[in-house]
């Protein structure tokens, strides 16, 4: 494993931020914090970059701990930005990759190509706080990642940008990854974890509560539905054994299974009742699966 947190806690005085977490991340992959305000992630990441102690456990990167030495193999986009709102975009951009090693050369091509791909190539010579919140987050995103850094950690990419930005992040941030690097990020929105990374972990008051596979941590949960969109009265299907649960919709109805045969019943019953127009076996959703582990209140 490329990225290896074993068994780390966290306290600040008697409070436990992080509880004795442990995570590990293959080389390339790209792995969803999720989880509710206060659960932990933003000191997670501080610990795994090195800017936090733990009070217990260790961090490794390809086997080693994270020190300066190793330091620019990492890009941190921050939860509180971190840009200097008086000071030029691309000199901004060229100083900070300069830090992490990168020749002022290459470190200006590569800021340029970045402005361009993210449309504002013009802001290059415009101060930081010129920009609009948007704007200003691609530029911190062009800031953690323009020296090339293998593990990229990002603290809610996504925040505050509007959609055509969402998914302009979004596939720099996938293309970064197809060029080998590893990525973590954390998100309040579980369509994007579930949309962009293969692997995540649900953290709840410091512990992870959920983690895997986004695929196993599904099937772990047990719980399917099957739409089916048709004109007739479905309710007494609910009659079913092995159906738990059924939600009216506006073109059918919902059933929550316990058991991927029942969707078979399910289907030679309603053919009974007349023509489907529609009939899918759902996968529980990311929400469903937070809500059902951290509780409706953090959703
Ligand atoms: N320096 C600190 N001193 C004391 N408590 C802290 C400190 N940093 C974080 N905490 C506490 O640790 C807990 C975890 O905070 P953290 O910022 O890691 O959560 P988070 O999951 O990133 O939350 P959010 O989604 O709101 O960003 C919170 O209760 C927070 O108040």
């Amino acid at each position: 494993m490329a990225l290896q947190v074993e068994h780390v806690t966290k306290k600040f005085g008697d409070f436990t931020a992080v509880d004795n977490l442990s995570l590990s991340i293959e080389e390339g992959g790209m792995h969803g914090f999720l989880g509710a305000n206060g659960a932990g992630k933003t000191t997670t990441f501080r610990m795994i970059l090195g800017l936090l102690d733990p009070t217990q456990g260790s961090v490794r990167w390809k086997g080693k701990p994270i020190t300066y030495a190793n330091s620019p193999e990492i890009g941190y986009l921050p939860e509180e930005r971190g840009l200097y709102p008086k000071m030029k975009v691309e000199e901004q951009l060229v100083y900070l990759a300069q830090l992490r090693k990168m020749s002022k050369g290459d470190a200006k091509r590569e800021a340029t190509a970045w402005l361009e791909r993210f449309e504002v190539p013009h802001y290059g010579q415009k101060k930081v706080e010129e920009l609009s919140k948007g704007n200003q987050q691609k530029i911190q995103l062009i800031a953690s990642l323009l020296h090339k850094p293998s593990l990229l950690i990002l603290d809610e990419p996504f925040s505050g940008l509007d959609p055509v930005n969402v998914e302009m992040l979004k596939k720099a941030i996938l293309d970064f990854q197809k060029q080998g690097a590893t990525i973590v990020f954390s998100s309040h929105r579980m369509d994007h974890v579930e949309e962009l990374c293969d692997n995540m972990s649900i953290l709840d008051r410091g512990k992870v509560v959920v983690g895997g596979s986004i695929k196993d941590v599904k099937r772990s949960f047990g719980k399917q539905s099957v739409r089916i969109n048709m004109d007739a009265d479905l309710s007494h299907l609910c009659e079913i054994a092995g159906v738990d649960n059924f939600t009216k919709t506006r073109d059918g109805a919902v059933f929550q299974i316990t058991d991927e045969q029942v969707a078979q019943v399910l289907l030679t019953e309603a053919m009974k009742l007349g023509t489907l127009r529609h009939f899918a076996v759902e996968e529980p959703s990311l929400e469903e699966i937070f809500i059902a582990k951290v509780g409706k209140q953090h959703a």
